[in-house]
């Protein structure tokens, strides 16, 4: 049948419908054979309303009215009732897809990449990461200063999931991960492949503020009073708690009015909560006998709902946040793919940093300073290339030795252990609940959903050395992820992985994520060569010093009485019995077996820090002095989390932004905090 006769038969059979001449059983039998011609020849929704009447009559089943369904009575066409639903749903599917694409603008990323850079700037600043997009911001707030920001990796507008907060883990391992692995560990991962840990960080404008997973935490006062004891002065929990707040824009009602909280800062605040399992964390942790706090306040021990940099279902990285606020200034560049090769030096003062950017070197002068914010790995590498470093380390690879000092030192790392349970409600986060298109129209269209949080719902500090201390600094954190994390991504050994991945992350779970906050182990970054690719030697030594297992016994047994609350055990939780190959010689659940599984299993949270150890100039141990000047060496400050003299007991990507803000006062010589100390 030819296109022009299946229109006219189509239309004389649509007229016939329409215009009530057919019989019942007729309008059935017509409605067989015209649905295959129309289906070919005609939009869908012309013939909609009769079939719409046709579903509707009682008769009218597929059996009855098509008795020749099936049989190629018109090429090979069969319809069917569901085919109709299907062809209905295609319809609801394409005006969806309209509206996501019509309607969805998604959250502004202004890009503030500078294709052209000058040759010369009052400060040069390396690396766009939680410190230096905040330094940069900042400085180029006093529009008589020239400020060049370098980052080697690329612009976070290039890719949705930079922003998208539950999609965090699809960051590793991708262009944007600078994908760094420690050195074999000696008593440690020995369930990963070659013992070594994959250290992921941020490898773009952000830095690992776009990686991280948006935990907002400040760590206790305790932290900071301890740095300053240590000679750190204008670090003490008084000095900095303004700082804090300065970047802070909390976005929580309860907390907005709180003295140790601010609004109108440019990092949002908010919670996640988005699933009914936060609300079992909460009842369980007080069952265990604690209060419900607010961890960024007075108390730093007790059980809260997380606190996340999310502002409207949107990372609130230091890019997006910080840059993003500053573009369009002139007097702020940022060149993107710029690896910062060397510092230069003439009379020990830092004149300015060699660059490969796109394949060709450069020289950019620093008029004033350069401020190295390249982080904990990185900011030490590129110091100890620049030749400040242990002298006998920068002689054995025949780098000048412009300033013998400890860089490199004092490296310190969190660990963490996921405990996956399982449990009888389906009321957290599953994989299928993440990758569905009807979450993911949710999140486009209205910033809300699955997608918009990071899925880690409550957290919890703990003084395992004095439980009924209530003011102290915690040296154990939970984190509570309300479903299996998928850890795949972590070269653990095929048999460990077989014994220990949630093998079924569409059934529901959770996830504790036990955390070590006080270690005891310190490791070093040593350079390989002198060759500024070739990634440095990380050596954490965790687990190098017993009393860091001991204390993450002691962390496993809260997690113990946790799981045996009424609450948790109203949801089916228990500890989870893992078969693991490795750990079966000891008892289920004994010291031994814990220690066992720690050694195999746990690695880090992603807080190395402490490697350019910020002190007094005397003391012998400091890379930089409180004003974050490296000693004996004019024009050059390093401020990121490797100046943190001992890390803080809490996530750290707070405390570093915290450290860009006050480290941009001490560049400027001013104080911009006034106002917010006569809050306090
Ligand atoms: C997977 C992951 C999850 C985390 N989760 C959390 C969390 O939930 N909460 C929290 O508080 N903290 C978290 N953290 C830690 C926190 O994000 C980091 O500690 C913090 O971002 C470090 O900031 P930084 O400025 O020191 O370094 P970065 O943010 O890493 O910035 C360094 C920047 O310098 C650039 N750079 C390096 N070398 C050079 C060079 N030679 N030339 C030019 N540019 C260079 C890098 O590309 C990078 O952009 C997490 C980290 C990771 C990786």
């Amino acid at each position: 049948m030819s296109e022009a006769m299946k229109l006219n038969r189509t239309a004389e059979m649509m007229h016939q419908i329409y215009g009530g001449q057919a019989s019942e059983a007729e309008h059935a039998d017509l409605l067989c054979d015209v649905l295959p011609v129309a289906a070919g020849a005609l939009p869908f929704q012309t013939i909609l309303p009769s079939l719409t009447s046709w579903l509707s009559s009682p008769k009218a089943s597929l059996a009855d009215a098509c008795p020749n369904a099936g049989k190629p009575v018109i090429g090979a066409y069969s319809w069917s009732r569901s085919m109709e639903l299907q062809q209905t749903l295609s319809i609801l599917i394409a005006i969806c897809a309209i509206i996501y694409f019509t309607w969805f603008r998604g959250p502004s990323m202004p890009s503030v990449v500078t294709e052209t850079l000058d040759n010369e700037y009052d400060y040069i600043v390396v690396g766009a990461g939680s410190a230096g997009a905040v330094i940069a911001s900042r400085l180029s707030e006093d529009v008589g200063s020239r400020i060049l920001l370098l980052e080697a990796g690329g612009d976070y507008t290039t890719n949705a999931s930079y922003h998208v907060p539950i999609q965090f883990f699809d960051l590793q391992k991708t262009s944007a991960d600078w994908e760094y692995y420690t050195v074999p560990q000696k008593y440690s991962h020995q369930g990963m492949v070659e013992e070594r840990s994959y250290w992921p960080r941020g490898r773009l404008l952000g830095g690992s503020s776009i990686f991280n997973s948006m935990q907002y935490t400040r760590g206790s006062r305790h932290d900071y009073d301890e740095w300053a004891d240590m000679g750190c002065n204008g670090w003490s929990y008084e000095d900095v708690l303004p700082y804090f707040l300065k970047s802070e824009d909390m976005l929580i009602d309860d907390l907005k009015s709180s003295k140790y909280h601010n609004t109108g800062g440019y990092i949002g605040v908010s919670t996640g909560g988005v699933t009914p399992i936060a609300d079992v964390y909460l009842k369980a942790g007080q069952e265990m006998g604690y209060k419900l706090n607010d961890y960024n306040g007075e108390i730093h021990q007790g059980w809260s709902p997380m606190q996340l940099t999310i502002r409207n279902g949107v990372r609130s990285s230091t890019s997006l946040e910080f840059l993003g606020r500053a573009k369009g200034r002139p007097n702020l560049h940022v060149g993107i793919h710029s690896l910062v090769t060397k510092i230069a030096f003439e009379n020990k003062r830092a004149t300015g940093v060699y660059a490969i950017r796109n394949g060709r070197k450069y020289f950019f002068k620093a008029n004033k300073e350069v401020i190295v914010s390249a982080g904990a790995v990185n900011s030490p590498q590129l110091l100890m290339l620049s030749g400040i470093g242990p002298r006998e380390h920068l002689e054995d690879l025949n780098i000048k030795v412009e300033a013998d000092l400890p860089v490199g030192e004092n490296l310190q790392d969190h660990m963490l252990i996921h405990m996956f349970s399982p449990i009888t409600e389906d009321i957290g986060i599953t994989r299928n609940k993440i990758d569905n298109w009807v979450t993911d129209l949710r999140y486009k269209m209205f910033g809300t959903g699955i997608k918009s949080i990071a899925g880690l719902d409550a957290t919890s500090f703990f003084c395992t050395y004095d439980t009924k201390q209530k003011d102290c600094a915690a040296d154990i954190q939970f984190m509570m992820y309300s479903g299996y994390m998928d850890e795949n991504y972590l070269c653990f050994k095929d048999d460990v992985a077989n014994a220990y991945l949630a093998p079924k992350p569409n059934l529901p779970g959770f996830s504790t994520v036990i955390s070590l906050l006080d270690p005891r182990s310190v490791g070093t970054i040593r350079l390989k060569s002198d060759d500024p690719f070739e990634y440095p030697l990380i050596d954490p030594k965790y687990f190098s010093d017993n009393r860091d297992v001991d204390t993450y016994i002691k962390g496993i047994r809260l997690w113990e009485k946790y799981l045996a609350t009424p609450a948790m055990k109203k949801i089916g939780a228990t500890v989870n019995k893992m078969k693991l190959p490795f750990c079966k010689q000891h008892k289920f659940q004994s010291d031994d077996y814990w220690v066992c599984v720690v050694r195999h299993l746990a690695y880090t949270v992603y807080h190395p820090a402490g490697t350019c150890k910020m002190g007094r100039v005397d003391d012998p141990t400091s890379v930089v002095d409180p004003q974050l000047r490296v000693k004996g060496i004019k024009g050059l400050r390093v401020a990121d989390a490797s100046i943190m003299p001992n890390v803080i007991s809490g996530n750290i990507n707070a405390p570093v932004i915290m450290i860009g803000e006050k480290a941009a006062d001490l560049i400027r010589g001013k104080v911009t905090v006034d106002h917010l100390k006569r809050k306090l």
